[in-house]
């Protein structure tokens, strides 16, 4: 959803259905036979693309993935791009917070302005991950 505002998304015109009917729809490939809580990711590309992802676990607990993560594998392959609006579901239809893994995750490919639908309501990625690590920090060094 590139505009004229820097390429952030305008929060009123997100759509957040389709986003929602996505999230639902990558839930219900979840491997999740350890923690039986599927989770599926979907956002909004900036340049209108819908890319989500679902929760792979593994025997080896601590390697499983979140939804964010096979999300972004996916944004990767699909074109790539930045993100505008996230929504993130479980088996219930109920809104889940990303991890704090994920929010670093989904920081990486944020678009300016990016918002998620959360617990709390619509939230600023700047908002659930305050003062975050990203690219422009490996940059001071050299
Ligand atoms: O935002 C979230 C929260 C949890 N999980 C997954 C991780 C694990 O497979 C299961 C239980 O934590 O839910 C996600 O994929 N995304
Ligand atoms: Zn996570």
């Amino acid at each position: 959803m590139a505009d004229s505002n820097g390429g952030a998304a305008d929060v009123g015109e997100i759509d957040w259905e389709p986003l929602a009917a996505a999230a639902h729809e990558a839930m219900l490939h979840a491997y999740a036979p350890y923690s039986r809580f599927p989770v599926g990711a979907a956002a909004l590309t900036e340049d209108g693309r819908i890319v989500s992802g679902t929760n792979v676990e593994n025997a080896s607990y601590g390697l499983s993935l979140c939804a964010e993560c096979t999300m972004v594998g996916n944004l990767q392959m699909t074109g790539g791009g930045r993100l505008s609006a996230f929504y993130c579901v479980n088996s219930a239809g109920a809104v889940l917070m990303p991890c704090g893994r994920c929010r670093q995750l989904l920081y990486e490919f944020a678009a300016p302005g990016m918002v998620l639908m959360t617990t709390t309501g619509i939230r600023a990625m700047d908002d659930v991950l305050p003062d975050a690590f990203g690219p422009q920090h490996l940059e001071e060094i050299s």
